[in-house]
């Protein structure tokens, strides 16, 4: 056994639930071969703590089959990068990479679904935050049981409440009385989002979730022009009404140059609690469709459970993904698309060289 065979081998292998293999990846650094074993070191540029154990085990079996039996040492690092943003909006100190959710119609479960995308990005172990953008109609405090707490002051910025599972959670609900916001127009909601998402103390994230509000209205807007946006993910119920709205939402990324990184569909069908009986109330494949003429992935098809409507209104988003495998299976699933396809994204380095100014 050389290194360089061993490297070529390990390079051969692809990560669970995915078509990469580490080779394409460029995930394997430092291949060593000693008198305790075979070490090495993987990078990857995303999280990967939910498929370690399978890795691992892939990894086992591969060496074993070709070599032999050898103690293997894996050292397993992540190194995520800040990604491309719209043209001419700068990105933000603490802040990697921002993930807009979006959708045309509302009700079709953004908020639920950026909720449970940001718990199972924490639990694949990255560093997540999630901005309410729906100034109308905040709901991150209660979906994640943080409602009535006030964010700390520290020299001038807000320090985002700290949500279970380490997620950083920053909303409008937090600092006025929601009512009040109703009768707020289009400046002074610009100005709204504008502050909380650039007045927080984000604390080193590799991704921040923003839920916006329905539709293409002021916040996209805002959002578009003003917010380095690495790409948007867009909810839609398979109903055609719903995907019509989606397409819209579709059309408005597509107009300012943010990618589409899929479409989850969600209350594909309704699970009765009693039988276990599944009905596609709003339609069959609506979602399905949407990603596959837009040639991007389908996060997932998010069944209507009485589970999750609970846990987002009891504010358990972190508790449902811990008490309810299948579900957090199908989240964990999206989240793992998600991320794969934005580290396709273009690096940004402009943070990294000076500016240079021609006199
Ligand atoms: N898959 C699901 N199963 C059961 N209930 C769900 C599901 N998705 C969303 N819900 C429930 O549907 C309601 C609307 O969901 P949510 O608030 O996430 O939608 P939204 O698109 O963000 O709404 P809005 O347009 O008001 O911002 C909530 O009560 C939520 O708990």
């Amino acid at each position: 056994m050389d290194t360089q065979s061993l490297t070529t081998l390990i390079n051969s292998i692809t990560l669970p639930d995915s078509n990469r293999t580490l080779g394409s990846e460029q995930a394997v650094r430092n291949v060593i071969i000693d008198n305790d074993g075979i070490h090495l070191e993987l990078v990857f540029p995303y999280p990967v703590a939910h498929l370690i154990h399978e890795l691992q085990q892939r990894i086992d079996h591969a060496i074993t089959a070709k070599f032999g039996d050898k103690p293997i040492f894996v050292k397993v690092q992540l190194d995520i990068g800040t990604h491309k943003v719209q043209p001419g909006v700068q990105t933000i100190a603490g802040v990697k990479n921002i993930i807009a959710v979006a959708s045309g119609k509302g009700g079709v479960g953004k908020s639920t679904t950026s909720a449970n995308l940001a718990v199972a990005l924490s639990r694949m172990g990255a560093r997540v935050g999630v901005l309410d953008a729906d100034i109308y109609g905040p709901s991150q405090p209660t979906m994640f049981g943080v409602a009535g707490q006030e964010p700390r002051q520290h020299q001038g910025k807000m320090i985002p409440i700290m949500a279970t599972g380490e997620i950083q959670v920053m909303s409008v609900g937090f600092l006025v009385d929601t009512d009040q916001a109703v009768i707020w127009r289009g400046p002074m909601v610009s100005q709204a989002l504008q502050q909380l998402l650039f007045q927080s103390q984000w604390d080193d994230l590799d991704y921040l979730i923003i839920d916006l509000p329905p539709g293409t209205g002021d916040i996209q807007l805002t959002l578009a022009q003003k917010i380095p946006v690495t790409g948007a993910v867009v909810v839609t119920t398979p109903q055609d009404v719903a995907l019509i709205d989606a397409r819209k939402a579709v059309n408005m990324f597509q107009k300012v140059n943010i990618p589409i990184f899929g479409v989850l569909e969600n209350m594909s069908v309704h699970i009765c609690s009693h039988c276990g009986h599944a009905e596609s109330v709003f339609g069959h494949n609506g979602g399905k469709e949407l990603a596959h003429n837009l040639g991007v992935p389908l996060l997932g098809q998010l069944p209507l459970t009485l589970s999750v409507r609970e846990a987002m209104d009891n504010g358990q988003a972190y508790a449902l993904a811990e008490q309810n495998p299948q579900i957090a299976a199908l989240y964990q699933q999206a989240a793992w698309q998600l991320v794969q396809a934005l580290a396709d994204q273009g690096k940004d380095y402009s943070q990294r060289f000076p500016k240079i100014v021609v006199e």
